[in-house]
């Protein structure tokens, strides 16, 4: 069988985890999964699971690990034939861990994005929730105000990235993060990446993967929805 990849992303909210994913789906045709989209259509089908991540997503808390591992494992099991991109999981050392006794990750992109940035792009950031496009009202707009580029359907913006929730996001990221990065960084397989503007540093992600992927990896161009 062909070389599989898999990857992650982590970074604050609002360091452009959304943005530069769909970028790498794109040119290197991995399948891209979104654990907070996962969460959402959870919320939004009213499972149990989505019930009780609602509770701790409006007050810009993290969901429990075992909520989140429950959700997400059974779904990386579904994809062993996939290369994937794993976007916002693990949040956690002990999501981190997890992840660890289901599959061997090669790669780890970490985003490092001053404070006052993120605050800037959050309070800004529009959904389209159907799809995951991401859109900012400075930095990529949509075509028509209020409206996804590609289906005309109206854009959303996320409860949790009001200003009372953004502030306990972003600093709880800092403390969760850390013993990841250090996980990762000694495994080997973390590379960081900071600045103030995506497509500054998307140049750099975009020639690290041209020497990461197997090209046999690059064949399923689309966003595997979550079911
Ligand atoms: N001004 C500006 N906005 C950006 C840049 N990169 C991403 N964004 C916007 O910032 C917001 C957060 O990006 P997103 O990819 O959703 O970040 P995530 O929370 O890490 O997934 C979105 O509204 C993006 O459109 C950038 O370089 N400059
Ligand atoms: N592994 C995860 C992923 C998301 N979440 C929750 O889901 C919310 C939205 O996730 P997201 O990945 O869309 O967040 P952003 O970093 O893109 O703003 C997070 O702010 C957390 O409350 C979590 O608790 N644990």
């Amino acid at each position: 069988m062909a070389k599989l990849f898999r990857a992650v992303i982590m970074g604050p909210p609002g360091s452009g985890k959304g943005t530069i994913s769909e970028r790498i789906a794109q040119s290197f045709g991995l399948a891209r999964l979104s654990s907070g989209d996962f969460v959402r259509e959870n919320i939004a089908a009213n499972t149990d699971a989505g019930v009780l991540a609602k509770t701790y997503i409006e007050r810009g808390l993290l969901v429990p690990d075992h909520v989140m591992t429950r959700l997400l494992l059974p779904r990386l099991e579904e994809m062993t034939r996939h290369s994937w991109l794993m976007d916002g999981f693990p949040r956690t050392l002990a999501q981190a861990k997890a992840l660890n006794s289901t599959c061997d990750l090669d790669l780890v992109i970490s985003l490092n994005i001053p404070y006052e940035t993120l605050k800037e792009r959050l309070s800004d950031r529009w959904i389209h929730p159907a799809s995951g496009r991401v859109y900012n009202m400075g930095f990529n707009p949509p075509h028509v105000q209020g409206r996804d580029d590609i289906s005309g359907e109206p854009l959303i913006q996320h409860d949790d990235d009001k200003p009372e929730a953004l502030v306990a996001r972003l600093r709880h990221y800092k403390d969760v993060a850390k013993p990841i990065i250090d996980l990762y960084k000694s495994k080997g397989i973390l590379h960081t990446f900071s600045g103030t503007e995506t497509d500054r540093i998307w140049p750099y992600i975009n020639s690290l993967l041209s020497t990461k992927i197997p090209s046999t990896s690059q064949t399923d161009t689309q966003r595997i929805p979550m079911p």
